[in-house]
């Protein structure tokens, strides 16, 4: 049974100057609450609690408020500890990703951790800032805020292992664009889909699975890889292999896949050939959250297609390639543009 999603949760992808200006908020904080501990003796915030200690990154380079050095010296963002200053808490992961919870949620994911590394965890930790602390965070009298861009673009990985035409409609979508692709990642040590990324000058890593002692040691390699590039949102974009729990925790509700068939008919990886084995006269593409389960998660989006008498598996699956290429460059952007939300089953874009 795959896991679900949180209900109702909000999801605002944040930029990675955003988490890094969150970063600097907290940093701050801690600087205010250094000094007030100073004048208010030991061990005590002004709000009379004891002081909390920030949470870290399960990442073992990660230190909250430090950014690793992710490759070719990109910044990865690595700080955890700044929540939403909203009523409703939120808090920012490993990926940068801001989960706010409205008042009625349940709580997070249930979460299996057999994993070889702690990973991020959405759930609140015991950094939780104080109240006064959100305040801070939520407020804009930070000058640095005042200043910084409004549309900034939310970075994104995207992982594939073929011909990358997907990956190609992401990269030439017109105009000024929410999302920035800062790495695309394979299974496969060569594809065409590195080739594009390459051309586009985009940096490419493979993490094989046969490199690895087992499946769980290479979902932990592959959610650092991408962690590393600082991605908020990674796009399964024709990436042949299923992904566990241990790359799933690490991006919650910020993981994409393009499937060609309209879900929950055919799933698996050979969409168009049941299709047409099956006789329907209508198919399409569909863009959903990845969860454990195969072309499960929760459905963002869907496109029909018609299917024509005399199609081949080619000649179908190249239509629906048409509509999906369009489809996910529109998902993604909305997605990296405004916040959306995840209540069960259901994804509301904003
Ligand atoms: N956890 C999930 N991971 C992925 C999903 C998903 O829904 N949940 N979607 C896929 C894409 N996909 C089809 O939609 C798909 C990909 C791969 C497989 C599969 O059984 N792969 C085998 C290897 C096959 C090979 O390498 O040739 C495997 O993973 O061992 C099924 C469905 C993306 N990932
Ligand atoms: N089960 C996953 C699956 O079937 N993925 C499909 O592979 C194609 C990749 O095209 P591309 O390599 O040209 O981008 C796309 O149709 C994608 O949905």
């Amino acid at each position: 049974m795959p896991r679900s999603f949180p209900s109702r949760t909000r999801i605002r992808l944040r930029s990675a100057g955003a988490v890094d200006r969150a970063a600097a908020r907290t940093r701050r904080a801690a600087r205010r609450r250094r000094v007030l501990g100073a004048l208010t003796g030991p061990g005590r915030h002004r709000s009379g609690r004891a002081p909390r200690s920030l949470p870290r990154c399960g990442f073992p380079r990660c230190r909250p408020g430090v950014p690793a050095t992710g490759p070719r010296g990109r910044r990865a963002t690595t700080d955890r500890a700044s929540w939403s200053g909203q009523a409703d808490p939120g808090r920012t992961d490993q990926a940068g990703t801001e989960l706010r919870r409205p008042p009625a949620a349940s709580s997070a994911t249930s979460g299996r951790r057999d994993r070889e590394e702690a990973v991020p965890s959405p759930r609140p930790s015991a950094g939780e800032p104080s109240p006064t602390d959100r305040a801070d965070e939520a407020g804009s009298a930070d000058p640095a805020d005042r200043a910084a861009p409004a549309t900034e673009p939310v970075p994104i990985v995207v992982l594939a292992s073929g011909s990358g035409t997907l990956l190609q409609a992401l990269l030439d979508a017109d105009g000024p664009r929410p999302y920035r692709i800062v790495a695309v990642g394979s299974d496969k040590s060569a594809c065409q889909a590195l080739d594009r990324a390459a051309a586009a000058g985009i940096d490419t890593f493979t993490v094989r699975v046969a490199d690895h002692p087992d499946r769980a040691a290479w979902d932990l390699a592959l959610a650092r890889r991408c962690a590393d590039f600082g991605a908020r949102l990674v796009v399964l974009a024709g990436f042949m292999k299923l992904v566990g729990p241990g790359f799933l925790d690490a991006f919650p509700a910020a993981v994409v896949n393009a499937h060609p068939s309209l879900l929950p008919a055919f799933p698996g990886m050979s969409a168009p050939a049941d299709a047409l084995a099956h006789g329907v006269k209508l198919t399409g593409c569909t863009v959903f959250l990845v969860d454990t389960g195969v072309d499960a998660g929760p459905i963002v989006a869907q496109r029909a297609v018609p299917v024509a008498d005399d199609d081949d598996v080619a000649s179908l699956h190249e239509r629906i390639k048409v509509a999906e290429r369009s489809l996910l460059v529109d998902v993604v952007s909305a997605m990296t543009a405004a916040p959306y939300e995840v209540s069960g089953r259901k994804v509301k874009l904003g």
